[in-house]
């Protein structure tokens, strides 16, 4: 009976329904099970009941592991012996040991068993055996992991290594002088590591994000049981901290039991993950020496052979390590800084020389682009440029590391002009519209003298349509694009992808920022869409740990690291004089005023640029100083393309100019002879206060400029100035609980000055300049605050252990760090 008569008859319709439900086909035939259950409902029945019961059993296993480490502890710290020594194999299954105990419930975990993965550093908290009980905080020596808060770093041991091993590498494979930068593949880099890093401390342990380094340091404070780098580690692999913890735990060492528990539970997944990519590696050893068949695939743009991917992931246990050392190499830097300003003559106002001693016409590059380069004004190379050119003309893969404004963007253009090519060759991804052209005119100086190679941008803000037909009419073979434009043409089949499948070199420019995750994604999806065959070059003047672990989605496995700014130098340029102001929000548009008035009147030819957090913002302050009658522009994302490319045009070409813009020009603009710039912490924190407090008025006045969202940024706003080694100047402006942003510059030399007399008529002229703004325009900016401010908030209201976290700190400084973090990074990290 057809389902359309069925439904003209409910009658028979609901007549026939029983029959149809019991004598549905269930595969072996009509079976009934007890409590009348169908098959299927019965055989999940017992799936579940076995789920739990393996659960229960997990449970006690743990349970009984965590007492028996108890016990251990108890009778260490009482000088008896080990209460549950190994078994004595000879005596049947007798109690284990803990590192059996672990060992048992890896390979329970793991369907291959983790025998051959086990390693010992994995396991519970061990002594090390070089320390004794005096140097540990709150543990006994046998709990006790090396690098412990207790155990300060030892400088004169490592210093000497780290350097011995950068001048050898350096003159082995590169000849490069060590004391300024060193060049190292990754296995080299590995290696060195591996005799450096026999100490760390509180910072040194992979990439420890700030949330999670707050619940570190909590657990070392409040706890005093479990040292400040365990409790990273937990922190990092776990996410947070347990919420029902006893003050007996704590006592007894509980709490470091517990923890261990944790450590051990995550090292299971991390162990898992390892079989896999020991699984995928060896593959594909197998494959290179003709063995099992090499895992190939396609990418998703099915650029057939020009993008066989040979599937690769770097074992994460090598990370860790990386991590470790890099967290090691920055301890170290920050340690150093001090030092080297003193010896490097700070005072002196020496900074290293950004050139270098070698010509481009020694180094094999087109004599034609030597040609462009001289006509250029470049004779000598600078120091990144020389470093740059010599591994990347081997055709090697680069993460490049060098101060702002030391010519990075030729040490990527200078290469790729050895001989004529056809189209698409290299493709060159930035995060701005502003430098994506400034790259391009670069790149169109250097090809002066080549014919027929072309260059093109690809940026946001400009018709689809007309970038198609540009495209078509002048075809190039080198493109600077920014992601999201670049994908938009990908994805809507332009034939852009095609004439991507030739692509040999692949650059990213700021790649720290593009590969955080505003970016990460479309840039995923574009190295997918371009053969995996190619050469990969990341630039950038900051590389946080997080970036060179993630450079992986980019770079092949053996890379070159180049770092030009050097063990233990100061990651701005040194001509940079850097202050900072800590002063009352409430006074912080006057001190703007008053920091720009004495700057015009002590520098004839002035130059200024003054970062605010959004793009309202920033048109709020340019109003405010165009009514005050300064010479000011504004640039930011609410602007028209046109606009903001005039701007930028004008400011770079001019002199006794102020402007004030957003983040789109903290990063690789190149504004020559800029005299000062100005940032401050001012956002949310503030903002979010004011509004309760102060109400409207009060609330938008501080959201006049803006803080730096992190350490790395604020290096790049800074190097806008003292470019190509000139002098510059760097004003920092912080509301009292604002300070705690100088923690994270602490290694920076940055010089706190007491507040200036402030005329009290500028209170006044701002105040009135203000009330003649035009309202839309102060309220347009504090809705797009609110906006932003809600979410954040809203946004942490789902996370209540991170209000837990702000609770715990004194006072309401937790509540202004979390404001903080939840205005901004807390986005990136949770
Ligand atoms: N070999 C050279 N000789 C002289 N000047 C150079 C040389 N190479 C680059 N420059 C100049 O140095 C300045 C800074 O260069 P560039 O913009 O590439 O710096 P950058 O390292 O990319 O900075 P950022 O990190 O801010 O992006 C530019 O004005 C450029 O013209």
């Amino acid at each position: 009976m057809s389902l359309a008569i069925l439904l003209e008859r409910p009658r028979t319709f609901s007549k026939l329904l029983p029959a149809l439900i019991f004598t549905r086909h269930m595969g072996g035939g009509p079976r009934t099970f007890p409590g009348g259950v169908n098959k299927w409902q019965w055989k999940r029945m017992h799936e579940k009941r076995a789920r739990e019961k393996e659960k229960r059993l997990l449970e006690q296993e743990k349970q009984l592991y965590q007492a028996r480490i108890r016990s251990q502890i108890r009778a260490k710290l009482a000088g008896k012996p080990d209460p549950s020594p190994s078994p004595d194999p000879s005596a049947g299954p007798g109690p284990m040991s803990p590192t059996e105990h672990i060992k048992a419930l890896a390979n329970r975990f793991m369907k291959d068993g983790a025998e051959d993965l086990w390693n010992e550093d994995d396991g519970p908290l061990k002594s090390s055996p070089t320390r004794g009980p005096n140097e540990l905080s709150g543990l006994t020596g046998s709990n006790v992991r090396r690098g412990s808060i207790g155990s300060p770093i030892d400088l004169r041991k490592l210093i000497p290594e780290g350097r011995e091993n950068a001048r050898l590498t350096n003159s082995n494979d590169h000849s490069m002088n060590a004391r300024n930068y060193s060049v190292q593949s990754r296995r080299q880099f590995r290696r060195n590591e591996s005799s450096e890093s026999e100490d760390d401390d509180d910072s040194d342990y992979g990439p420890v994000t700030k949330p999670t380094k707050l619940f570190a340091k909590n657990l070392a404070g409040n706890r005093g049981g479990i040292n400040s780098k365990n409790a990273k580690i937990l922190g990092r692999r776990r996410g947070f901290c347990r919420e029902d913890r006893s003050p007996s735990d704590d006592e007894s060492g509980g709490d470091f039991e517990g923890e261990s528990a944790k450590y051990f539970a995550g090292n299971l997944t991390l162990l898992r993950r390892s079989v896999d990519q020991e699984e995928e590696l060896e593959d594909e050893n197998e494959g290179k020496r003709g063995g099992r068949g090499v895992r190939k695939v396609g990418s998703s743009a099915s650029l057939g052979r020009y993008d066989m991917k040979v599937t690769k992931r770097v074992p994460l246990r090598s990370l860790e390590e990386e991590s470790e050392f890099s967290g090691q190499v920055e301890l170290i830097r920050r340690q150093l800084s001090k030092r080297s300003l003193v010896e490097n003559g700070r005072e002196k106002g020496q900074d290293e020389p950004i050139l270098s001693q070698k010509r481009f016409d020694e180094c094999g590059i087109s004599p034609l682009t030597v040609k462009a380069l001289s006509a250029a004004g470049y004779l000598l190379m600078t120091r990144v440029q020389e470093a740059t050119l010599s591994v990347c003309l081997e055709g090697k893969d680069a993460l490049v590391k060098a101060k702002t404004g030391t010519g990075k963007t030729a040490a990527f253009l200078e290469q790729q002009y050895r001989s004529r090519v056809p189209p698409i060759q290299v493709l060159i991804l930035c995060p701005t519209r502003e430098l994506a052209s400034q790259i391009a005119a670069e790149a169109n100086a250097m090809l002066k003298y080549h014919e027929g190679i072309g260059v093109q941008t690809l940026v946001g803000g400009t018709r689809f349509k007309d970038d198609q037909k540009r495209l078509e009419s002048d075809p190039c073979q080198i493109m600077v694009a920014t992601p999201g434009r670049l994908l938009d043409h990908i994805e809507n089949r332009s034939g852009l992808s095609v004439r991507l499948m030739g692509l040999k070199m692949l650059v990213l420019d700021e790649a720290d920022l593009l590969l955080d995750l505003g970016f990460r994604k479309d840039i995923e999806k574009i190295v997918d869409c371009v053969p995996r065959q190619r050469q990969s070059l990341l630039f950038s003047a900051t590389i946080p740990k997080e970036v060179r672990r993630i450079s992986q989605l980019v770079l092949k496995r053996e890379h070159a690291f180049i770092d030009t700014v050097g063990l233990g130098c100061v990651e701005t340029p040194i001509k940079v004089k850097q202050s900072c102001i800590v002063a009352s929000h409430e006074l912080h548009f006057q001190l703007v005023h008053h920091l720009l008035k004495e700057h015009i009147s002590q520098s004839a030819d002035y130059k200024v640029i003054v970062f605010c957090t959004t793009g309202m913002v920033t048109a709020l302050l340019f109003l405010l100083l165009r009514e005050m009658k300064m010479n000011v522009r504004e640039m930011h994302s609410r602007k028209p393309q046109l606009y903001r490319t005039r701007i930028s045009d004008e400011f770079r070409e001019s002199k006794r100019l102020i402007l004030v813009t957003s983040d789109v020009s903290a990063r690789g603009m190149n504004y020559p002879d800029v005299t000062l710039v100005i940032q401050n912490m001012s956002q949310s924190t503030y903002s979010a206060k004011q509004l309760f407090t102060g109400g409207f008025n009060s609330a938008f006045m501080a959201l006049m400029i803006g803080l730096p969202s992190d350490r790395e940024q604020y290096i790049h706003r800074l190097g806008r100035t003292g470019r190509e080694g000139k002098d510059g100047e760097c004003m920092l402006l912080l509301a009292p609980w604002e300070e705690f942003f100088l923690d994270e510059i602490k290694d920076l030399p940055l010089e706190k000055v007491p507040l200036p007399h402030l005329d009290p008529d500028t209170k006044l002229k701002v105040e009135e300049s203000l009330a003649k703004l035009d309202s839309s325009v102060k309220e347009a900016a504090y809705h797009a605050w609110l906006g932003y401010y809600n979410t954040s908030v809203k946004f942490a209201g789902t996370k209540p252990l991170l209000w837990k976290l702000a609770n715990q700190y004194s006072g309401s400084i937790g509540l202004q760090k979390l404001l903080h973090y939840s205005g901004g990074q807390l986005l990136k990290w949770v």
